[in-house]
């Protein structure tokens, strides 16, 4: 599983709202919880922590000058979660995050939390936004007591190992937690939000977003690891061959940006970063690995039917099948074709077989005149088989279908 992890000052919310609201709110609170609450195993906790005869006065001072203590931050916690919990609190989010935190989630990434407030305030912070509950989508939250400190190696190493991921991408506003980060074998990705203390941060060799548009670097993370889960899974049906296949996602619709798996590589082993980003007619947008050769018919069978997946395997039946009918493959009377959204009995369906060849913008030409609207699936004569759908997994389906399908009319 490919996990983002998220810091949220700077990164996901704007430092003034945690600085002027939250803090605000606790401020005038900590001498009645502290005292009011005293024989809490928390507040037990946060005053032996502090070692002073006058914790409040300790506390107020890290306040001021924003030490991030962990006594404090626990005691803060308990004072926002119950300002959340009565609605007198709600949280800030910049307004491209739900949207972002929504498509990886859909592209199949985990998402977690790391950030230096306690867990206790992360969970309302997410639960109570301006934008209703964000919590739906996050499935772990790390602070500095459970991690560690968020610019040591260390934290970022025992974050991996509980999510069972060597590799999370982290987003975060502060270069040395990504130093840390990157040096505990992470992705890495800097946030430079307009506005934001850190805007003009020098990040050094991380990739920086201004913020989490459709497409960016998180977008391409979560694809290529969804892609490569998908084409381990077809190599594993024995479609993928000697490095054969490729699989495609749109990005973007406008501009039209299509990520495609790289060329060449063994699509059993592939990883999120095996991903090329293509234009409409196929070609590189940027550095990377080198596109699929068939990066040009990927990104015309996107455009012309308006799925957002594309899946192309070497698929043996297909072949088959199209070398013995290469008008077309018809299957008809056939419980699996339901499958296809038509009719088990009585409907006539055609896969339409197209001459193969290298020039990927001649057999996009072919395929836009001979593709039929209710059929999501062509053959390539001698080649293999293409199929598209609303996510990969939707076109391995129909993969998956027309296998059964091609085999039971070539036993005919
Ligand atoms: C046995 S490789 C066949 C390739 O030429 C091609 O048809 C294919 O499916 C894979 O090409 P790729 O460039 O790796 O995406
Ligand atoms: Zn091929």
């Amino acid at each position: 599983m490919s996990w983002i992890v998220l810091d949220i000052e700077g990164t996901t919310s704007a430092t003034e709202a945690v600085h002027r609201d939250l803090y605000a709110y606790a401020r005038p609170r900590l001498a009645r919880y502290l005292t009011e609450r005293s024989e809490t195993p928390e507040v037990r906790a946060v005053r032996a922590a502090i070692e002073d005869d006058d914790p409040l006065a300790v506390l107020h001072d890290w306040m001021d000058r924003d030490v991030k203590a962990t006594p404090l931050k626990t005691l803060q916690g308990l004072i926002w979660a119950d300002g959340f919990a009565a609605g007198e609190l709600t949280s800030h989010f910049f307004p491209d995050v739900p949207g972002a935190l929504a498509r990886w989630r859909r592209e199949g990434a985990r998402l977690a939390v790391f950030s230096s407030g306690s867990v206790a305030s992360q969970r309302p912070w997410f639960g109570h936004s301006a934008f209703g509950d964000l919590g739906t989508g996050i499935d772990r939250y790390f602070d500095t007591v459970t991690a560690g400190p968020k610019r040591e190696e260390s934290s970022y190493r025992r974050i991996a190992d509980a999510l069972d991921d060597p590799s999370p991408l982290f987003l975060s506003d502060v270069p040395a937690e990504l130093d840390a980060a990157r040096a505990a074998g992470w992705r890495t990705a800097g946030v430079a939000r307009p506005g934001e203390p850190q805007e003009h941060a020098d990040f050094g060799a991380h990739p920086v977003l201004a913020e989490f548009a459709p497409g960016a670097l998180p977008d391409r993370y979560a694809v290529g690891a969804a892609l490569a889960v998908e084409s381990a899974r077809l190599a594993g049906l024995g479609w993928m061959r000697g490095t054969s296949g490729n699989l495609s996602r749109v990005l973007t619709r406008d501009p039209f940006r299509l990520a495609v798996t790289a060329s060449g590589l063994d699509k059993a082993d592939l990883t999120a970063d095996d991903l090329a980003v293509v234009d409409a007619t196929g070609r590189a947008t940027g550095p990377g690995p080198r596109p699929s050769a068939e990066a040009g018919l990927h990104a015309r069978i996107a455009e012309v039917t308006g799925a957002d997946s594309v899946v192309h395997v070497h698929q043996l039946s297909a072949v088959r099948a199209a070398r013995r009918h290469p008008d077309g493959v018809v299957l008809h009377d056939l419980e699996m074709l339901k499958g296809l959204g038509r009719a088990a009995h009585g409907d006539r369906v055609v896969v339409p077989v197209l001459a193969n060849g290298q020039d990927m913008a001649e057999v996009g030409d072919r395929f836009a005149a001979a593709h039929d609207p209710a059929v999501p699936a062509v053959v390539l004569a001698a080649h293999g088989l293409y199929t598209w759908g609303p996510t990969p997994a939707a076109a391995r389906h129909i993969a998956e279908l027309l296998d059964w399908m091609f085999t039971y009319t070539l036993t005919d």
